[in-house]
């Protein structure tokens, strides 16, 4: 390996400093001596000190502060460490965590990561993506910080949403780090907080209107696809309005996926392929309520649909299983406050705004919480779901944790041990009467990092809602009966970049054989995608 930097330079680049690992002779030849103590540490040495100085800080915003300097200061060592303990960091570096560092970001950051593009310079965006030192960037996730998950607007301090998203892109599913762009749109925000707080890093004004917005959002697309013309962009976090109507706009003009609609929904679907193996009850036979009506949900039950077709169903039929109840109640047919979107599975039934009284009407096999509403699932929601089901599936996918509909010992409280249980931020196991259960983690994190090496190792132009079921299919698959038997209906976490991995070679199966690619089809998909992953270890400088 050639690296452009020696001597203090050297260590100040997380890219190639590889702090007291570096050897003897690669201190003489890189002008390191005296820079360093002696000592030379292995990788393995370093990750343990890493796990003693996290150990001593004693709150989670704590250890992300630690775990983002160490980022910032050895790339190795910090993709080092995620890897040796995933289960126990992502709730770090992602949800719950990073939602409160989202909220405190003006306060806590140390160092600018990541590519700010302001509304202001419009005009300039292509300058802008210019500026980033790497000039063959294969993966973008961009946010405007207006939905930052179910904390609402939080204007620039959104940024730590796709940081975190891509460190995951190469902690779980292997994408090598330098070739992911962290961007920020900053529109400005409507949060009246931050806008009072005088270490809120954004642009002071209030947000634009929607066509403001599209206009500088197409020049943003523009400028990535000339500047990175190998680029993929995944949208995140944005309005939910804002989010569906991007999505369409460009799903067929760039390589591009909205993570909050077409993520979430192959990790619902992934779950709910898991559940109908302890429910017994085939994917065609479920039926859905949601409560909330946004992005996540709206983009669960188009792909949910899809699946169901493809299982048999017609397009009605599979509609007429699902339905929705927003903050105005049950989305029903005589409802004349819908958005487009909405109006396929507003059905004919009768008016109501208590979420029980829908439950008893629609005897939904399954709930899935995408409201942003703490504690929506209380007693009386799970013990209704207990009554018109032998094994109720409860999903209380909002995030982060203080958004959660319920808590895992809720659901299997109040379900006596019934419930078939997932939720969008971790929970640890419950045990109810003689049983121990491990709630499943039903994130996006399960299906983003696939489809991100799917692309980059088969080189795909397009992202298409076959390719997440395929990803769904291939996260369901892994799941053990043993896992089963003790209520998971995800692969653990602790073998999330093996998941993923493999949920890639399904993917890219997909990509070769609709023509996403130009390039040839290898023999060995599986070959392929492990030789395409990234391994945090230190390579040896002549
Ligand atoms: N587990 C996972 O992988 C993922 C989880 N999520 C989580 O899902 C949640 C929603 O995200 P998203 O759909 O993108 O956001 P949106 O803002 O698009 O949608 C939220 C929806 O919930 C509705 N809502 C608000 N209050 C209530 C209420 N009291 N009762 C019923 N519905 C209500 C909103 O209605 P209105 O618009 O009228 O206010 C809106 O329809 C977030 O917490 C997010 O973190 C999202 C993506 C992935
Ligand atoms: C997980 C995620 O993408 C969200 O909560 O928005
Ligand atoms: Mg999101």
């Amino acid at each position: 390996m050639t690296i452009p930097l020696r001597g203090a330079p050297l260590l100040r680049d997380p890219r190639f400093n590889k702090g007291t690992a570096f050897t003897l002779e690669e201190r003489e030849s890189l002008g390191l001596l005296g820079l360093l103590p002696e000592g030379v540490d292995t990788l393995e040495n370093q990750v343990r000190r890493a796990f003693t100085q996290l150990a001593e800080k004693n709150s989670n915003l704590g250890k992300y502060i630690y775990l983002s300097s160490l980022q910032d200061n050895n790339e190795t060592l910090f993709y080092k460490v995620l890897r040796s303990a995933p289960a126990e960091l992502l709730p770090l570096v992602y949800t719950p965590t990073v939602g409160e560092a989202c909220e405190r970001y003006g306060h806590i950051m140390r160092r600018a990561r990541g590519l700010y593009v302001p509304i202001t310079r419009k005009g300039h965006v292509r300058e802008l993506l210019r500026n980033w030192p790497v000039t063959d960037v294969r993966f973008i996730v961009v946010t405007n910080g207006n939905r930052i998950l179910g904390l609402g607007d939080l204007g620039a301090n959104g940024m730590a949403i796709p940081i975190g998203k891509l460190a995951l892109y190469t902690a779980c599913g292997g994408v090598p780090p330098e070739l992911a762009l962290p961007v920020l749109i900053d529109c400005g925000t409507d949060n009246a907080k931050l806008l009072n707080d005088p270490l809120y890093l954004g642009l002071r004004r209030p947000r634009p209107s929607a066509e403001e917005l599209d206009e500088f959002v197409e020049e943003f697309v523009e400028a990535v696809k000339e500047v990175f013309p190998r680029c993929c962009i995944q949208f995140e976090d944005w309005a939910g309005i804002d989010a569906m109507r991007l999505l369409e706009r460009y799903r067929d003009r760039a390589c591009c996926f909205n993570d909050d609609i077409q993520g979430t929904a192959a990790v619902a679907l992934a779950g709910l392929m898991g559940a109908t193996r302890i429910t017994g009850t085939p994917l065609a036979q479920q039926r859905v309520l949601f409560l909330g009506a946004g992005s996540a949900g709206l983009g669960i039950a188009g792909l949910l649909t899809q699946a169901m077709v493809l299982d048999g169903l017609s397009l009605d039929q599979a509609r007429s299983q699902i339905a929705f109840f927003d903050v105005h109640g049950l989305i029903e047919s005589t409802r004349t406050d819908l958005h487009a979107f909405q109006k396929p599975y507003a059905h004919a039934h009768a008016p109501t705004t208590d979420f029980v009284e829908a439950i008893e009407a629609i005897r939904p096999t399954a709930i899935v919480g995408v409201s942003t509403v703490a504690r929506a699932f209380d007693r009386r929601v799970i013990e209704a779901m207990a009554k018109v089901n032998a094994r109720p599936i409860i999903f209380p996918y909002s995030n982060p944790t203080s958004r959660s509909e319920c808590t895992a010992e809720e659901a299997y409280q109040w379900s006596q041990g019934r419930a078939v249980f997932a939720s969008g931020s971790p929970f640890p196991p419950v045990r109810y009467e003689d049983k121990t259960f491990v709630p499943g983690q039903g994130n996006n994190v399960y299906i983003f990092p696939a489809i991100g090496m799917a692309v980059y190792a088969t080189q795909a132009t397009r992202v298409t809602d076959e390719m997440f079921i395929a990803a769904a299919r291939g996260v369901a698959e892994q799941v053990t009966q043993a896992e089963l038997d003790v209520g998971l209906i995800y692969p653990p976490q602790s073998v999330l970049l093996q998941t993923e991995l493999f949920a890639a070679t399904r993917v890219a199966e997909i990509i070769y054989d609709r023509g996403l690619t130009r390039m040839p089809r290898p023999d060995d998909l599986e070959g392929l995608i492990r030789a395409h992953a990234y391994v945090p270890e230190y390579r040896s400088i002549p």
